[in-house]
C-alpha cells in the first residue's frame, strides 16, 4: 500500500475548490506504487458530468525542485501525441501545491490497466510506446541528471554494505564484482536523451494489446537512450521472480522499439552491458528499501533477488540472444 500521507476527505474537497474540477465525490488511496502517495478522486466535474483525477503527494525520492522538469516534459510529450497524463493547473495557473505538508499535484486520470503477465503482443506495444516516447522527446530542452546512475549505484551499495548478506549470503561480494565489471565496461559515446527510466508494466496502462497511457515519469532524466530499452527489457521479459526469461516477449519488445525508433549497431553491441546495469540498478534500490523499510510498513517491499536472477541471466547472454529473432 503506498499511501504514506493520509489526507482527510474534507481537506481534499477544500483543495479542489482552487480548481475548476467540481466537488469531491470520493477519494480512494491507491495501493499500487512505492514512491508517492496517490489517491483516485471522483468529483462532480466542472460541468456536473463527473470526472476522475489522480492526486499525488510527493514523498520519497522525488525532489520538489525536479517537478517543473516532469511537468514540462509531459506537456512536450502530450503535445506531440504521446499518451501521458497532464498536470492540471488551478485557476491561478499553479500546478504545484502543498497539501497536508507535502508537495502535491492534481493530475489527469488515464484509463487502462497494468498487466502483470504481459503477452508478447503487449511487450511489442510497450516497446513501440517507448520508441514513440523517445522520438517525441527529441527537441525537449529540459535536462535532468540521472540520480540513479553508475556513481549513485556505488553509493547505494556502500549504504547497504554488510546488510546485503542478510538478504542472501554472498550478495555483498556479487554486487561489488558487478560494479567493478560495469566500471570497466559501461559504454561511453552512445546517444543520450531524455528517458523514462522506469517503464515497468505497472507504469504502462493498456486495454488488450493497446497502450492507453504511460505514467510515473518521476525517474525520467537525461541518460543513455538505449539504457531505457534495457530497463524496459528487464521489467517486461521475465517471470516476476526473475527465474524465467521469456525470449518471445524480449524479441517482441525490441521489434516494437525498432519499428518506432530504431537501434544503432553500437547500441545493439552495448545492449547486454546496459541490461546488466539496469538489473543492478533495481537490485540496489530494492535492496536499499528492503534493508530500510520495516517489515510491518504499509508499503509492500519488492524482492531484490528477482533482479539478482535477471542480472545472472544477462551476465551470461550476448547481444544476439537478447536482440535477434
Ligand atoms: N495518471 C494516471 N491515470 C490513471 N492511473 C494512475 C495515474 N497515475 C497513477 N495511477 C495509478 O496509481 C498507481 C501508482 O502510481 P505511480 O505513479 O506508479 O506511483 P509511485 O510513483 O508511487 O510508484 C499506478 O499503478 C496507477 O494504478
Ligand atoms: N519499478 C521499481 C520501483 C519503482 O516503483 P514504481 O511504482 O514507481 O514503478 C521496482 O520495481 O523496483
Amino acid at each position: 500500500m503506498a499511501v504514506y500521507t493520509h489526507v482527510p476527505a474534507e481537506e481534499i474537497d477544500a483543495f479542489l475548490t482552487r480548481y475548476d474540477a467540481g466537488r469531491l465525490v470520493s477519494a480512494k488511496g491507491i495501493a499500487e506504487g512505492v514512491e508517492n502517495s496517490n489517491y483516485l478522486l471522483e468529483t462532480t466535474g466542472a460541468d456536473g458530468n463527473g470526472h476522475r483525477y489522480i492526486l499525488t503527494l510527493y514523498e520519497k525520492r522525488v525532489d520538489e525542485a525536479d517537478l517543473p522538469f516532469f511537468m514540462d516534459l509531459l506537456d512536450h510529450l502530450g503535445d506531440r501525441g504521446c499518451l501521458v497524463p497532464r498536470f492540471i493547473a488551478d485557476r491561478e495557473g499553479r500546478r504545484l501545491q502543498q497539501l497536508s505538508g507535502r508537495p502535491a499535484c492534481l493530475i489527469e486520470f488515464l484509463t487502462g490497466i497494468s498487466v502483470t503477465e504481459p503477452t508478447a503482443g503487449q511487450a511489442r506495444a510497450a516497446g513501440a510506446a517507448l520508441g514513440q516516447l523517445h522520438r517525441c522527446a527529441q527537441g525537449f530542452a529540459g535536462e535532468r541528471r540521472n540520480a540513479l546512475d553508475l556513481p549513485a549505484w556505488h553509493d547505494l551499495a556502500r549504504k547497504c554494505g554488510a546488510h546485503f548478506d542478510e538478504i542472501a549470503p554472498g550478495l555483498h561480494q556479487r554486487v561489488s564484482d558487478e560494479l567493478a565489471y560495469l566500471d570497466a565496461h559501461w559504454p561511453a559515446g552512445l546517444p543520450r536523451a531524455v528517458i523514462h527510466a522506469d517503464l515497468f508494466p505497472d507504469n504502462v496502462l493498456m486495454l488488450g494489446d493497446e497502450v492507453t497511457g504511460l505514467i510515473d515519469f518521476y525517474f525520467s532524466c537525461t541518460d543513455i537512450r538505449a539504457y531505457d530499452l534495457a530497463v524496459t527489457h528487464s521489467a517486461w521479459c521475465f517471470s516476476n521472480d526473475g527465474s524465467v526469461w521469456h525470449g518471445d516477449r524480449g524479441r517482441a519488445l525490441v521489434a516494437g522499439y525498432e519499428e518506432a525508433h530504431g537501434l544503432s549497431a553500437e547500441e545493439r553491441a552495448a545492449f547486454p552491458v546496459l541490461c546488466r546495469g539496469a538489473a543492478l540498478r533495481f537490485l540496489l534500490t530494492r535492496a536499499y528499501d528492503w534493508i530500510n523499510t520495516p517489515p510491518d510498513a504499509l508499503v509492500t517491499r519488492k524482492d531484490p533477488l528477482a533482479y539478482l536472477r535477471r542480472l545472472d541471466f544477462y551476465a551470461g547472454a550476448d547481444a544476439a540472444r537478447l536482440l535477434d529473432a
